[in-house]
């Protein structure tokens, strides 16, 4: 059974789903020495903002298949030091959307009336009315900076409370920005004529100190800042500085450059209006009831060999296109394994046609996953959606995609040639209306077989006797045939016979067939 570790707290839904296929064990507050040590052992690895997944931990992690991040940001996670590996990192982009929007929204409303300091005055005995006069929002002017997922539903819920919305997100089309009610400017505008400024975008390079002294110096003095997005895009050095000299009227932060954030931090010890969360943007019961399944059942169809969602190094597959195109990645999986074992060891190239309804540019996936297929003989569990394609390339692997929409024989099929040690064999394959895969013809000769464990696969002239001869040798070696069908396209021309059998050939039994008259080649594979 393979074994997930999760290194973060993770609501019991998540663990619940993970136990149907995994020994699941949970361990928080591991440091990176005890991470590094246990890691080999694990097949997958779920966490959470806590867990920082550096390049030693993902070297160190022989076994690992997955990394499963319950919430968005990726940012503690070496994505390049995992992708080298062949190790998928997902996330859920949507389950805590929500919640962070709305923390932003009670950080704004809690800023604007002064709630904690005016909470902390009652509950330490005063009565003092006239000093927490705050301020409404409605009419006020919000500058939104990156309106993604939560800065949209942040906009949404702004514009119904009377405010008027500005927006800097230099990756979105005005038209988007319309739709939400939004202003769509330039950084400077908005910071000098926004009220609250609130940030939603990632941290990378381009955003780090973004909000830094320069920038805090236009901001108007009666301006409040809150940032829900990531600790970094502020120079927190300069905002305690700005908040200090009264340049700006208040700050609310949920996120830090380090987290947690240190005792002696400035921000700690400012007595302006500062509300300071410990990272909660995402603590509400539902979102991580959300993101806790949302993972798992990544990870899960991960460790079953399937693909994933929402993996963020490798290409991003909308929901409905991979529950479409899943068993299609079966299909191209099983087919590429297959022509690579008739093809021999040392495949040069490949050609992928892809027909039908596959004929569109949407089924690139399925190519990825014939790849997988082809190299998995070779590399075994090493290749996966998300390598694929670089080693096939390293290892000079000639990929020719044709695609023809006007072959119909099945909705969609497919058909992989490959050129290798044994020369160019091919196969094509189809699904049958409860998606169960088809063999639908081997070195273009039509048949009609399910792929099986186990199979036995010949070349010899359509004559007399032939299929019995090798029925009573198969039979001699104890070697139980499941099924059988021989596929031909003229009478007593060539033809192919596909035999699935219940165990693997015998040494000494292939040669043995080769010896039967008519018989040209034969071949045995394993999937
Ligand atoms: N506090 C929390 O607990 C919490 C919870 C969830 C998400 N987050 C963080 O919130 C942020 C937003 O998340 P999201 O789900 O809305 O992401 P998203 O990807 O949907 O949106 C991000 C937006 O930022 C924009 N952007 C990128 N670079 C920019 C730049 N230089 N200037 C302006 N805009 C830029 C993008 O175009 C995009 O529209 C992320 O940093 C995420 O990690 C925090
Ligand atoms: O990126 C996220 O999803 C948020 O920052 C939440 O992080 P958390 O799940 O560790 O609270």
């Amino acid at each position: 059974m393979p074994k997930v570790l999760v290194s973060d707290p993770i609501e019991q839904v998540g663990i619940d789903i993970l136990s149907q296929v995994a020994q699941v064990d949970i361990q928080t507050n591991l440091s990176a020495e005890e991470l590094v040590r246990i890691i080999p052992e694990y097949d997958a690895l779920m966490i959470r903002s806590g867990t920082r997944v550096t390049q030693a931990i993902i070297q160190a992690a022989t076994q690992l298949k997955i990394i499963g991040r319950a919430g968005v940001g990726v940012d503690n996670v070496d994505i390049p030091a995992a992708t080298r590996r062949g190790i998928v990192v997902v996330n859920s982009p949507e389950g805590n959307t929500i919640a962070a929007a709305e923390h932003t929204l009670a950080m704004m409303m809690a800023l604007s009336r002064h709630i904690p300091e005016a909470n902390y005055s009652v509950k330490s005995g005063q009565w003092d009315r006239k000093r927490f006069t705050g301020v409404e929002i409605y009419k006020k002017v919000l500058g939104i900076v990156g309106l993604g997922k939560i800065g949209s539903h942040v906009a949404t819920v702004a514009r119904a409370m009377g405010m008027r919305l500005l927006a800097y997100d230099p990756y979105l089309s005005l038209d988007r920005a319309e739709q939400l009610g939004c202003r769509l400017v330039e950084l400077d505008l908005l910071i000098q004529e926004a009220d609250f400024i609130t940030l939603h975008l990632p941290k990378t390079p381009e955003t780090a100190n973004l909000i830094n002294a320069p920038i805090l110096a236009k901001m108007k003095p009666t301006a409040r800042l809150i940032n829900c997005a990531r600790g970094g895009i502020i120079d927190e050095a300069a905002l305690a500085e700005a908040l200090q000299a009264g340049q700006i009227a208040g700050a609310a932060l949920d996120v830090y450059d380090k987290e947690p954030l240190a005792a002696d931090s400035p921000l700690r010890q400012l007595s302006r209006e500062v509300i300071l969360t410990p990272h909660l943007g995402a603590s509400t019961e539902e979102a991580q009831v959300n993101v806790a399944i949302d993972v798992a059942e990544q990870i899960r169809d991960v460790l079953l060999g399937l693909p994933a969602r929402s993996a963020v190094n490798i290409p991003g597959l909308r929901p409905d296109l991979l529950e479409k195109l899943k068993p299609y990645l079966q299909l191209a999986e099983t087919l590429g394994n297959l022509v690579s074992q008739l093809a021999g060891g040392r495949v040069e190239s490949l050609k992928v046609s892809l027909q039908g309804e596959l004929a569109t540019s949407e089924s690139q996936p399925v190519v990825v996953a014939a790849l997988k297929g082809l190299l998995s003989h070779a590399l075994q569990e090493r290749v996966n959606y998300v390598n694929a394609s670089i080693e096939a390339k390293e290892r000079g692997i000639r990929v020719i995609e044709t695609r023809d929409a006007s072959i119909r024989d099945y909705s969609g099929s497919l058909q992989l040639s490959a050129t290798g040690s044994l020369g160019e064999h091919s196969v094509t394959g189809s699904l049958l209306g409860d998606n169960e895969i088809r063999i639908t013809s081997v070195d273009e000769f039509p048949i009609n077989v399910p792929p099986a464990r186990f199979m036995l696969f010949t070349l010899h002239r359509d004559m007399p006797g032939i299929i019995g001869k090798i029925g009573s040798l198969l039979g001699s070696f104890n070697v139980n045939i499941a099924s059988m069908q021989v596929g031909r396209k003229i009478v007593r021309g060539d033809a192919v016979m596909v035999l699935n059998i219940d165990d693997p050939l015998p040494e000494g039994l292939l040669e043995e067939i080769m010896k039967v008259p008519g018989i040209r080649d034969a071949y045995t594979v394993m999937l």
